[in-house]
Formats: C-alpha cells, sequence, structure tokens
C-alpha cells in the first residue's frame, strides 16, 4: 500500500490512481541491452531464411565422456571418443586366418598413424569396435559369468553417471537451436480514442468529434521455404507489432499498427512455451500462414459516445492493450527418407552423391552435427528430399552422441535408408546396434520401411565381410545392398530403390503439394475469445486480513484498462457497468464494509456505501474529497 500511495503521485489527473501494471518486464538476454524496449519491431521479413550447416570440427571433447580403458568390452557409444593410443585395448585372439591376416594389416596401419600423428590422439573408430577375448572367449565358464557379471554391474553404475553428465552438460547451442526455439510474440496496442469538439465559423456547438484510436498490429507465422533450421531465432526472439494511431479531431480515426511477420521454416509445430504435448499448430508447406495474436481494438473516441441522452459526451477510451505470449517452436523436418546409420558410415558422402547438396565429409565420427538436406530428382520428374542425420550410438535413445537430438526428425520421413559401414570390426553388431537404438527411440520410427545399404566396398575389407553381413541379413528377411559410395557404385539403384518404397506415399503428396496454402487464425480466435469474455462473469475472493476484494474476470478487467480516468464521464460510465453487471450486487451480498478495498485489474478501489448510490469509488488522492463532493 505504500508504494501504491508513493505511485500515485506522479499519476497524471489528481483524482486517479492506478495500480503498478502486472505486466511482465521481459529482460533481453544480451547484457548490453540495458532497456529491452528498445528492442526494434522487426520489419515484414524479421526473421530471414537460414542455413542449415554442416560443421567440420569436432564438438567440444568435454561434451562427451571418455570411456573406462578397464572395462572389459568396448562398446559402440565409446566412438565418440578420442582414444590414446597408448591405452588402446588390442584384440588378442584371432578367430581364423582373415581375423589374423587383417590384424597384420591393421598393425600396419596403425604404425604408419603412429608416425603421423603427433598428438597421440585418434578418432577412427573402427577399432574400438573389438571386443577384449580375453573374456568373453575365456574358456572357464564360470570365470566368464564372473566376468560377464562384475562388468554388468560397473556398465550400469557408469550409465547412470554419463547420463547425468550429459544432461548437465547438454548439446552445444547452435544444435540446441537448430530445431529448437522459444519466441515472445505480442501484438501492438490499440491507439486511444480522444475527446474532441466540432468549432466551426457559423457552426455553434458543432458537437463532439473525437475520433477513435486505430487497431493495433497483428503477429503472424508464416512458413518461408528458404529457411530449413530455426537458427535465426538464436538472435531475435522478440516479436512486438505496431501500436494503433491515436484518434484525432474532427472525427480522424488513428491509424492501423504495422503488422509482424514471423518466418518460420516448414514442419514447424507451435506448443505455448511451458506446456508441453500442447500443440497449437502445425506448419508444415510453404505459404502457410497462422494468425497467432489479433492486435488490440482502438479505444473510441467521444464521437463514437454520442447518444440521445448524452449529446455531449466527454469521454474517450484508451487503446485496448495487445495480447501477448510466449510459444516455443519445434522443426521436424520434411523430408521423404532419412539416412541413419553409425557416425563414419558414410552418410553424407552417400548424400552428395545423390544430389546437389555439398554435406562436409571428413574421416572421423560426428562430422556431421546438424541434419542436411538434400532434393534428389529422378528422370520421370519425381523429387524426393532427403536428410542426412547424425550418426547414431548406443544409448541414443536414452541421450548419447547427437543423433538422439535428431531422431525424432525421421518421424516424418516415410523411409530410411540404413547405411552400414563394411570396413567396421562388426558390420553386423553395427547394424543391430542402430536399428535397437531406432527401436527403442520410438516404435512407430522402427516401423517405417527401410532399406540396408553396406558401404565402402571398394575396401577390400569391406568386400571381405560383405558375404556373412549378406547372410547375416537375409537370415532377417532383408535384402541388404552394396554400394561405394565414395565411387558412386549402388547409389543410384539404392535411391531409386528406396523412392519405389515410398512411390505411393508421394504421388498422394504430389496431389497435397498444389494445395492452396491453409491459413489458420484459430489460436487467435482463441486468445481474443479468452479476453472478450462477458462482463458479468467473474469471481470474488476476500482477503480479510487486509479487507480486500479481488474481482477476477477478463471483460472486467479489459474494460477497466481501456477506461481513461482522465475524463470524468468515465467514472460515471465505470460505476454504472459495475452496476449493471453485478459486482455491487454481488459484493453487498458477501458482506462488504465501508473503506474495505475492491481490486478489479489494475483498478484499486475504497468501498462507499451511501443510501443512494453504493459501490467501490477509486481512491482518490486527498481523502478529504469524496465521490460524492464532485459527482
Ligand atoms: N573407401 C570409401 N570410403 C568412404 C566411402 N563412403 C564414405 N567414405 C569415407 O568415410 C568417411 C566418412 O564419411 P562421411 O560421409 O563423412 O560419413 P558420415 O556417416 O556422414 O559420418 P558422420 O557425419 O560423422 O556421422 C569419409 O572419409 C569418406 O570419404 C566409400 O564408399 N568408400
Ligand atoms: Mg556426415
Amino acid at each position: 500500500m505504500a508504494s501504491f500511495s508513493s505511485l500515485s503521485l506522479s499519476f497524471i489527473s489528481p483524482y486517479a490512481q492506478s495500480r503498478s501494471k502486472p505486466r511482465k518486464q521481459f529482460t533481453p538476454k544480451n547484457p548490453n541491452l540495458k532497456n529491452p524496449n528498445t528492442i526494434k519491431t522487426p520489419p515484414l521479413s524479421s526473421a530471414s531464411g537460414g542455413q542449415a550447416t554442416t560443421f567440420t570440427r569436432l564438438p567440444p571433447k568435454d561434451d562427451f565422456v571418455i570411456p573406462s580403458l578397464s572395462s572389459s568390452e568396448i562398446k559402440l557409444s565409446d566412438l565418440t571418443v578420442p582414444v590414446h593410443k597408448q591405452n588402446k585395448p588390442s584384440s588378442k585372439i584371432k578367430h581364423n586366418a582373415r581375423e589374423a591376416v587383417k590384424d597384420i594389416v591393421e598393425d600396419v596401419l596403425e604404425d604408419d598413424e603412429e608416425e603421423e600423428e603427433d598428438s597421440g590422439f585418434d578418432y577412427g573408430k573402427f577399432e574400438l569396435f573389438e571386443v577384449n577375448s580375453d573374456d568373453e572367449f575365456d574358456d572357464d565358464d564360470e570365470e566368464y559369468v564372473v566376468d560377464e557379471l562384475g562388468f554388468e554391474n560397473v556398465e550400469e553404475g557408469e550409465e547412470e553417471l554419463e547420463d547425468e553428465r550429459e544432461k548437465e552438460k547438454g548439446v552445444p547451442a547452435v544444435m540446441r537451436c537448430f530445431d529448437r526455439a522459444k519466441i515472445y510474440v505480442r501484438s501492438g496496442d490499440g491507439g486511444n480514442g480522444v475527446v474532441a469538439f466540432r468549432r466551426e465559423k457559423f457552426v455553434p456547438l458543432g458537437g463532439p468529434s473525437g475520433g477513435d484510436g486505430g487497431r493495433g498490429g497483428n503477429v503472424y507465422l508464416e512458413v518461408d521455404s528458404a529457411m530449413n533450421s530455426l537458427l535465426p531465432f538464436r538472435n531475435s526472439i522478440h516479436f512486438r507489432a505496431g501500436r494503433g494511431g491515436h484518434g484525432q479531431g474532427s472525427k480522424m480515426n488513428g491509424a492501423k499498427g504495422e503488422d509482424v511477420v514471423v518466418k518460420v521454416p516448414p514442419g514447424t509445430v507451435v506448443r505455448a512455451a511451458g506446456k508441453e504435448g500442447d500443440v497449437l499448430l502445425e506448419l508444415l508447406y510453404p505459404g502457410d500462414r497462422a494468425l497467432l495474436v489479433h492486435g488490440g481494438r482502438g479505444g473510441r473516441g467521444n464521437a463514437s459516445f454520442k447518444s440521445g441522452t448524452n449529446k455531449v459526451p466527454r469521454i474517450a477510451e484508451n487503446g485496448e492493450e495487445g495480447p501477448e505470449m510466449w510459444l516455443e517452436l519445434e522443426l521436424k523436418l520434411v523430408a521423404d527418407i532419412g539416412i541413419v546409420g553409425a557416425p563414419n558410415a558414410g552418410k553424407s558422402t552417400f548424400l552428395s552423391v545423390i544430389s546437389a547438396a555439398q554435406p562436409n565429409i571428413a574421416n572421423y565420427p560426428f562430422t556431421t552435427l546438424l541434419p542436411n538436406l538434400g532434393v534428389v530428382s529422378f528422370d520421370y520428374d519425381a523429387t524426393i528430399v532427403v536428410a542426412d542425420l547424425p550418426g547414431l550410438l548406443e544409448g541414443a535413445h536414452r541421450g548419447f552422441g547427437l543423433g538422439h537430438e535428431f531422431l525424432r526428425h525421421t518421424e516424418r520421413c516415410s523411409a530410411l535408408v540404413h547405411i552400414v559401414d563394411g570396413s567396421s570390426q562388426q558390420p553386423e553388431y553395427e547394424y543391430d546396434a542402430v536399428r535397437l537404438e531406432l527401436e527403442m527411440f520410438s516404435p512407430e520410427i522402427a516401423e517405417k520401411p527401410y532399406i540396408v545399404a553396406y558401404n565402402k566396398m571398394d575396401l577390400p575389407d569391406a568386400y571381405e565381410k560383405w558375404k556373412s553381413f549378406q547372410k547375416h541379413l537375409q537370415s532377417r528377411g532383408i535384402e541388404p545392398f552394396c554400394i561405394s559410395a565414395i565411387n558412386r557404385q549402388g547409389t543410384r539403384e539404392l535411391i531409386t530403390a528406396a523412392y519405389e518404397l515410398i512411390r505411393q506415399q508421394i504421388e498422394d503428396k504430389k496431389g497435397e503439394s498444389w494445395r492452396d496454402p491453409v491459413h489458420f487464425s484459430h489460436v487467435a480466435e482463441m486468445v481474443k475469445k479468452q479476453r472478450t469474455a462477458p462482463i458479468n462473469e467473474f469471481s470474488i475472493s476476500h482477503d480479510s486480513s487486509s479487507n480486500t476484494w479481488h474481482i477476477e474476470g477478463a471483460g472486467l478487467q479489459r474494460f477497466v484498462q481501456m477506461t481513461n480516468w482522465r475524463y470524468m464521464d468515465s467514472d460515471r460510465r465505470f460505476q454504472h457497468v459495475l452496476e449493471a453487471c453485478g459486482v455491487n450486487k454481488s459484493l453487498i451480498k458477501r458482506g462488504v464494509k465501508e473503506g474495505d478495498t475492491v481490486i478489479i485489474g489494475e483498478m484499486e478501489m475504497v468501498w462507499h456505501a451511501s443510501p443512494n448510490s453504493s459501490g467501490p469509488n477509486r481512491k482518490i488522492s486527498t481523502d478529504s474529497v469524496k465521490w460524492a463532493d464532485w459527482k
């Protein structure tokens, strides 16, 4: 209350006192921007298109967990880790002659690498698939069981720890912002109405001529086909539409506030912030547009209040404040085919040879940190969009590696191409691990049609293992393709086969793509409905310790906000409305007493009971002046 009275001194009208506005203050993230109001309303094309980028650097090492080298088994998930040469586990048992030859070749290769590499770190992954044969192939069954159990325990503990660490560190900002963003939108306030009277020579008593305020600008979301990520929202997240112009004399109405159109990429899902799962909108195709919030209504000028009983109204309204909302955007890429596989399998290489996309390709895991899109054109005038996703690791569904961040993009794909690295130690194991991750992440994704492609057939190592891999998959009823992405061998056949899988769906979609862009307005209507609730819908709560009555009701609050207390007729109208909508009656029924505080929206009033008119009266700066005194 003390702060209230100090506030009132600076108020324009000696009569009026307003409670401090409850509107939230939005502090900009950038500390250099001291005043949030200095953020300019962006122009119509406020959020320009951004490119999905491929980063060639490895993510910071801190983001990945160094595996326990003492563990008896190196897991697929360990691939992310640069392993120190000296500690690298080596396979001791040769399963057969071919393995032995391979190991010799590897040893030679390792020696070469050691000479070249000064850092002592090796990002190559294939060695890490090795299973420490000491445990797995131990002849002594009992020991094996004990070892296995012991290992299981250690593994569980480690996994929990790793989970926690992963949660703590999260993923780099650029990856988080690629497909998720939180934005603030606020439509423009309406302009104020004005009190004016026509004064003209030879026109005595020209009558009221105050014009209405203009309506505030609307906020729209629109799909921009040039965008393919939500990265532009890293820099600007506040979108405010322009305020409507104030009314003027000679019945001149204020200008309409400037609209704001926030551009988003195709496939953007919109939720109200903090409400998981509550999808407000899905903007899928170019040109789709949604009206998010209507601008505030312009306040009426005194010309609009002229009536048979009041020909000289001295009243005008404030413009309605524009509604505001925080929204969460999520991008789900609209790709027909998703390329999945373990890191370094050759996914980006495959995309680069089947489309014009130029993703970065390098011989280490996690070259691709953000998904890349490519368009594949077939001879017969059909095109499909293919997405190359970051590599998947064992444990991806629980947050290991990077792939899980992007796994949900596969939800919209009609089919998957699963690339297996033929040069890995155990391609079958790599295949199984990735499939398992897909299944664990979402059974729906796992049910999508998919094609398996065994890559790097040009390498003798991969060539040798192809037959056993093929048999392994055939035994499960899957016929794998073999390709050499780098030499473009088998790639055309592979993508054509993938296309055949989804041909029907593509043709169905074709019809859809010719549809007119959809214009949604249900969100704005919903917000409007909430704000323009009937004025007689309110609830009353009483705080007996401070003798305060709170009256809650969207319609009433809006009415209070639009009442311009500068004009004397506003008070009369306000009292009349409170009487008419039943507030006074309800308060009397609930036992309101002389001097109790009544709060409606931003307004704090004192209850005065009198024989003629009982009702809440605005507090006035001097207690000696009473409503009845100046009525
Ligand atoms: N010999 C051979 N090497 C290949 C083939 N395809 C890809 N590679 C190489 O394998 C390495 C990894 O290729 P990428 O296309 O970057 O693999 P990726 O699956 O996209 O890897 P991440 O993005 O890290 O998950 C690169 O050095 C490629 O040159 C192939 O058919 N034969
Ligand atoms: Mg890649």
